[in-house]
């Protein structure tokens, strides 16, 4: 797991160390399933256009791990209430400098037809109907931050998306070209800029996903039991043709 903002869930602490640096991640079980959690913003929170994704999906595949969910935080740029759930189906990107690719020196062109991984994103809307949650699919708008947009940039933005956020690129595109699969479940803490009369912080943000953490794990746990334990999608697939 790649837990976002204000989402914990435990474990055993240890440092792993990737070619692109080293990071903190700990080991525990959920459901009878082990799961390496790894919390994005490491333990300094870092900014999200400073995080080291890649870091992050190699020591998900060098934990031998081949499944990621993540949790995100984001704004709503359409009609979802705060506290309801999103699943992305598509991504747009919107960012300015961030590595986004394992492959700098030859051309590997993964397919992104569907970037997310369909048995996963399935079992997190049914864990989200489990868990009595509202949700929705959604397609996920991802921005440079760390400043929150202006509202000039959100009406433009909600014409290409449902959600915006500002980690979810390139970690769905790295996971990717990792063979992993790879599914997000978001959770709204706010209406993007503009979409109300009074403005939302960031304190105030992370405020609504302290609310929400716990119907988050309820739903992940819920989740991870409806995992098929053999992959049936063809994410593990995703190199076989992608070289010129
Ligand atoms: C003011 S909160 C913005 C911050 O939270 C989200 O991060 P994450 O997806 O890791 O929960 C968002 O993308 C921003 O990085
Ligand atoms: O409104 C938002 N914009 C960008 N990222 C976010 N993460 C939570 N809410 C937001």
């Amino acid at each position: 797991m790649i837990g976002g903002t204000g989402f914990e869930v435990g474990g055993e602490p240890s440092l792993i160390d990737t070619p692109y640096g080293r990071l903190m991640a700990a080991a525990t079980e959920l459901c009878g399933r082990e799961v390496l959690f790894i919390p994005r913003h490491g333990e300094a929170h870092l900014p999200p256009h400073r995080v080291n994704y890649r870091a992050l999906l190699w020591a998900a595949r060098a934990s031998g791990a081949v499944r990621v969910v993540s949790t995100n935080t984001v704004g709503s740029m359409a009609w979802h209430p705060v506290g309801s759930l999103v699943i992305p189906t598509d991504f747009v990107d919107f960012t300015k400098s961030r590595p986004s690719t394992f492959f700098e020196e030859e051309a590997v062109h993964v397919d992104l037809t569907a970037p997310y991984c369909p048995e996963v994103r399935r079992a997190l809307a049914a864990g989200a109907e489990a868990a009595g949650a509202l949700v929705s699919d959604g397609i996920y708008v991802c921005t440079e931050g760390p400043h929150l947009e202006s509202p000039a940039q959100i009406r433009m933005l909600r014409q290409f998306g449902d959600v915006v956020g500002m980690t979810g690129y390139p970690e769905v595109v790295l996971a990717r070209e990792l063979e992993l699969c790879y599914a997000s479940i978001c959770i709204v803490t706010n209406p993007a800029a503009g979409m109300r009369k009074d403005s939302m912080s960031a304190a105030e943000i992370r405020t609504e996903m302290a609310i929400s953490a716990r119907l988050l794990r309820e739903v992940i746990e819920a989740a991870i039991t409806m995992i098929p334990e053999e992959r049936g999608c063809s994410c593990g697939r995703a190199l076989a043709e992608a070289r010129l």
